[in-house]
């Protein structure tokens, strides 16, 4: 097993790149659709029916499939030999981190049942400050696993 994952290393890389791009471009973007669509359409509209679809189908066709694949990906780069050292920081701090974008993407499902269910009950502005959250958390991955202190 060691060996097959040393041998397609750098493919199981480029894989987990390509699927961390895909998750984190939805992490990005499902909050600003939640921030127009309670600042600029409400509820109960045929505009927000449309927002409806778009953040169920944004959720469910690309960022839980991306999220699963950057786990699966990630996790098989965790099991090559030799690319970890649970001995230094970085995997600890990226790990942390890539638990709480876990978290986070939870919780915008959640908050899209409530949209859903016409009883969401933030504010744009809560949404806009929940937007910090995935940047914060991919400032500490990307600085945990190049420079790998
Ligand atoms: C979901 C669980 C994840 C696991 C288990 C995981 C694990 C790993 C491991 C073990 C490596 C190999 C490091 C090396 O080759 O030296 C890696 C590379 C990388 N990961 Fe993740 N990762 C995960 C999620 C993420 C996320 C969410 C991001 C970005 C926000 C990310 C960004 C990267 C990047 C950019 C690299 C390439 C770094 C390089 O080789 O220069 N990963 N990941």
């Amino acid at each position: 097993m060691g060996d097959f994952l040393a041998d397609w290393y750098l493919w199981t890389k480029a894989l987990h790149v390509v699927s961390v791009i895909s998750w984190m471009a939805g992490l990005f973007y499902l909050p600003r659709l939640f921030v127009y669509h309670v600042e600029v359409v409400g509820s109960g509209t045929p505009t927000s029916e449309l927002f409806q679809t778009m953040e169920r189908r944004l959720l469910r066709a690309i960022m839980t499939p991306a999220m699963v694949a950057t786990w699966i990906f990630g996790l098989a780069l965790v099991f090559t030999p030799g690319i970890v050292d649970w001995s230094v920081i970085w995997p600890w701090t990226k790990a942390a981190a890539v638990l709480g974008m876990t978290w986070f993407h939870h919780w915008l499902g959640l908050r899209r049942k409530d949209f859903m269910a016409d009883r969401n009950s933030l504010s744009g502005r809560h949404y806009r400050m929940m937007n910090e959250v995935p940047t914060i958390l991919m400032l500490v991955i990307v600085f945990s696993v190049i420079l790998k202190f």
